[in-house]
């Protein structure tokens, strides 16, 4: 930069103003903080700043508003919108108004700063022209992500929003890969035409090139009539292959020959059909390896991996569990009709450390089995369905211990025993005063007033179960 760049900085948090005003001071550049869009605009009239970077939420203008007036009246100025609802929603819209990048908050300092200096970089370059490229809103697709590499994913949708390119998404089975390509639909121009989701893995292998492409009547035994193929139904519209790597090699020979020529034949038909269709393919298998082993086309890969979309496995976005889980619960409870239930924060806490092989499909059946299993409007870890107890070393039985200690009954009666009380009442009680103690660091008094117990008896007990060295008591005595 051979000037000193004139950033403006809008948020109506003064500390985010604070931050980015020193990290831009430092970084050499010129900065200056407004706490509001008016006043933006009304400087505007008559300076301009190289970059702009902004908040979203403020009184007054919001983010938005003033984006899509400064990409009317002051085209080629890049605007950098900030939020802290960091939804695809504000990601998406930012960039169908035109803007130059979308920062999710919280944000990491250098990262704000080598955004800020690449959009005065571009703000130089692109000062003669701008295209305000502005784009209608389609409907909403909720995906919850607030995790970094979500993040990433949202930003890919809002950038890849005025594009027709082909989209390969990669992510374990139930990461969300379908939703992301509804969504990469549903904010692409052809928004308005159809989408079409095709699972290569569910559909009988010879079966495959009919299901895609459609068969003329008596094509072959079973095919009574005419069928139209899902290439024909996406026409102008967007087709999602989903687990690509499991379609037949003649299958993708074939396929290739079609997105080459924008052009196919149906099952035993002689006629070419032309189709105008957007693919967006998705795989949980590394299709890289899958070429170097000779099962996937190497120029097939080459066509479809044009834009890669990785979606995280759910445990290595960990923080995104409670909020999925209160979505979950909220939308299963209105399926249901009954009241949404609540997760304790234990239980939210330990839902939050699973390894969730099933990812977010995992996770989202958990919660409408809650909804439906869970007796109370507050959920405890001992409603947790047993598979979930069973996954984890956590010291959770997956029962009450009510349950636990029926079950223990039963067996001991089973097992002849008489007097079983003699057992369980000592044992009863050397549990709750382990636990007591473990919770006061060995100190009595505290303990006893935990257990509801005088001092004395507490001693006592200690005495008569025999606990005299476990229950060690500390100096205070
Ligand atoms: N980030 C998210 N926010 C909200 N819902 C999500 C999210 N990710 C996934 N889901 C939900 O989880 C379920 C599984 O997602 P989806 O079907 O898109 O996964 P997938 O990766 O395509 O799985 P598969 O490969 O097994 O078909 C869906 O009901 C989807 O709506």
């Amino acid at each position: 930069m051979t000037e000193t760049a004139n950033v403006w900085i809008i948020d109506d948090d003064r500390s985010i103003r604070w931050v980015l005003d020193r990290a831009l001071s430092q970084a050499q550049m010129n900065p200056r903080a407004f706490e509001n869009g008016d006043d933006v605009m009304r400087h505007l009239e008559h300076e301009r700043p190289d970059a702009i970077i902004s908040d979203i939420r403020m009184p007054g203008i919001d983010g938005i508003e003033l984006l899509s007036q400064i990409v009317e009246r002051h085209p080629g100025l890049p605007v950098i919108i900030m939020t802290a609802h960091s939804d695809l929603e504000s990601a998406v819209s930012s960039y169908q108004t035109g803007a130059f990048e979308y920062l999710p908050k919280p944000f990491d300092v250098d990262d704000a700063v080598s955004l800020v200096k690449r959009a005065v970089a571009h703000s130089h370059e692109q000062r003669a022209h701008h295209e305000p490229a502005k784009g209608e809103r389609a409907d909403t697709t909720e995906i919850i992500g607030e995790a970094p590499a979500m993040q990433e994913v949202f930003r890919a949708i809002g950038r890849l929003s005025h594009s027709n390119i082909t989209v390969l998404i990669n992510g374990e089975s139930g990461t969300g890969k379908e939703l992301v390509a509804r969504a990469l639909h549903n904010h692409s121009p052809r928004a308005k035409s159809a989408f079409i989701a095709l699972n290569m893995a569910a559909i009988p292998k010879d079966l495959i090139e009919s299901e895609l492409f459609g068969h003329e009547k008596g094509a072959f035994t079973g095919a009574g009539a005419l069928r139209q193929g899902r290439f024909e139904q996406a026409n102008g519209g967007t087709l999602f292959l989903d687990e690509i790597g499991d379609m037949p090699a003649d299958t993708q020979t074939r396929l290739l020959r079609v997105l080459a020529d924008s052009e196919f034949y149906r099952v035993g038909g002689t006629t070419a059909i032309r189709a105008d269709v957007r693919i967006i393919a998705a795989t949980h298998q590394n299709l890289e390896k899958l070429v170097e082993a000779g099962s996937f086309r190497e120029d097939l890969f080459h066509r479809l991996n044009v834009i890669r979309v990785h979606l995280p496995k759910l445990a290595e976005r960990r923080e995104d569990i409670p909020r999925l889980m209160q979505y979950f619960l909220k939308a299963a409870a209105k399926e249901l009709s009954v009241e949404p239930k609540v997760l304790r924060p234990d239980t939210e806490e330990y839902l939050s450390t699973l390894p969730w092989p099933g990812n977010v499909r995992q996770l989202e059946n958990t919660c409408r089995w809650l909804t439906v299993m869970a007796s109370g409007r507050e959920i405890h870890i001992s409603d947790l369905p047993p598979e979930l107890m069973a996954q984890d070393e956590a010291p959770v039985t997956g029962q009450t211990w009510q349950e636990g200690l029926r079950n223990w009954a039963e067996l001991e009666l089973k097992r002849g025993k008489q007097g079983i009380l003699d057992t369980a009442i000592p044992e009863f009680e050397r549990v709750m005063i382990e636990t007591a103690l473990k919770h006061t660091g060995g100190r009595r008094r505290d303990g006893a007033q935990l257990l509801g117990w005088g001092r004395n008896t507490l001693t006592r007990k200690i005495k008569e179960l025999d606990m005299e060295s476990a229950a060690a008591e500390d100096l205070e005595d």
